[in-house]
């Protein structure tokens, strides 16, 4: 069985593809009012989350937790032009990182951005804690490849 992990080019891959993707952030004049500054510990953060996702280790859960993910991103506003460019600047660091084409891959990549992005953005609308997302833990991407 093989996870996304894995096939992604384990920690090494997701990092290059976390760094390539946050400098893009970084840059883009859509996000950059949310995103004013790096910060040092956003692409080793990002690293932990996808791994985990991804059915690496769990570091994320064990160093950050899952509330932590709902403080970051409570009262940030996302709006859907920003969600949607996050999603357009993750894909194309993915090409840029040169991580696996397989549509398998790609197709399980691609779902987990839609659904991570909506929770986010529902989160940073919630006024109250009934308004956030019910997720509260790291999901488990699998995929195709994985029976
Ligand atoms: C798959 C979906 C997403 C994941 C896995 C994710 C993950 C993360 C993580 C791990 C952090 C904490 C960084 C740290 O501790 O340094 C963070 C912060 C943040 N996220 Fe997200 N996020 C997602 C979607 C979004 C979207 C759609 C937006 C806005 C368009 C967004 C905006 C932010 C902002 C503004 C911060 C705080 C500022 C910063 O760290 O620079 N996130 N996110």
């Amino acid at each position: 069985m093989t996870s996304l992990y894995a096939h992604a080019g384990g920690d090494e891959a997701l990092h290059r593809l976390e760094e390539i993707f946050y400098t893009k952030v970084l840059d883009d004049p859509l996000l950059r009012t949310l995103f004013p500054e790096r910060l040092p510990t956003h692409v080793d953060h990002l690293t932990w989350f996808t791994a985990e996702s991804f059915g690496g280790p769990d570091r994320f859960t064990q160093n950050l937790g899952f509330d932590y993910l709902i403080q970051v991103h409570r009262h940030l506003e996302i709006t859907d032009e920003q969600r949607e460019r996050f999603v357009q600047l993750y894909l194309e660091a993915i090409d840029e990182a040169g991580l696996p084409d397989d549509e398998p891959f790609r197709e399980a990549v691609r779902e987990h951005l839609e659904f991570g992005s909506r929770v986010a953005q529902q989160n940073s609308h919630a006024t109250t804690d009934a308004e956030l997302h019910p997720l509260r833990d790291v999901p488990l991407w699998t995929w195709k490849e994985s029976d």
